[in-house]
């Protein structure tokens, strides 16, 4: 096995972990959510579009250029592959993206304009250069949008003008975020998911 196939296969294992650790938490019900890894400076691994994310194999990947165009035949892409790409050719600090559509994100996407702000909160120390509660993390929320090209520059867009922000939401959709590794990005998925659980009573109460 050469470098490449050895680091699609790394891919592989780290996201069908992800898959079922995300579909036990009902994070990505039915066919929703996608995720990719970046391979190298031209490829990353991405799910099929439509694969329920509890069952995730080798069969529901695929490999795609980093323009965000599908290189394995018979295999179409995520739809929300653009998002994933922009996002890779915007940082070299960005290796794996995770998508999920859990409750609280749905449900907070459609009860807040613009955005989400979260202080004082012990678990934004789950994020990479945050020490304290005593902080403030924006995470901005988009309309929803089918045309991939323009959600996707209207992302990157923003990112350009926020570049420390960890994640994002889309209005009535779900979740984005990201790490320099699987293992961080998964580690944003949770503590994400844990503050917009806590926003949703928060706001109830
Ligand atoms: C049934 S969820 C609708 C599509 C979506 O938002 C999603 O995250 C999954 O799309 P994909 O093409 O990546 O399967
Ligand atoms: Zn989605």
């Amino acid at each position: 096995m050469d470098e490449e196939d050895a680091c699609f296969q790394r891919a592989v294992v780290q996201l069908a972990r992800v898959g079922h650790f995300f579909f036990e938490r009902g994070w990505v019900p039915a066919t929703s959510g996608n995720f990719s890894v970046r391979l190298d400076s031209e490829y990353m691994a991405i799910t099929v579009s439509g694969w329920p994310k509890g069952q995730l194999s080798q069969d529901g990947i695929l490999l795609a250029s980093l323009e965000g165009y599908p290189l394995t035949a018979n295999k179409r892409p995520s739809a929300e592959t653009l998002l994933h790409a922009a996002l890779y050719r915007r940082t070299l600090e960005i290796n794996a993206i995770l998508h999920t559509h859990s409750v609280y994100a749905t449900v907070l996407s459609r009860l807040l304009v613009d955005e989400l702000v979260l202080s004082d909160y012990e678990v934004l120390k789950a994020f990479s250069g945050i020490k304290t509660h005593q902080t403030t993390v924006r995470i901005p929320i988009f309309p929803n949008d089918q045309n991939m090209e323009r959600l996707a520059s209207t992302v990157d867009a923003y990112w350009a003008r926020n570049p420390g922000a960890p994640g994002y939401l889309i209005a009535g959709h779900g979740l984005y975020t990201w790490g320099p590794t699987v293992e961080d990005a998964c580690r944003h998925v949770e503590a994400l998911e844990f503050l917009l659980e806590c926003e949703v009573l928060r706001q109830k109460l």
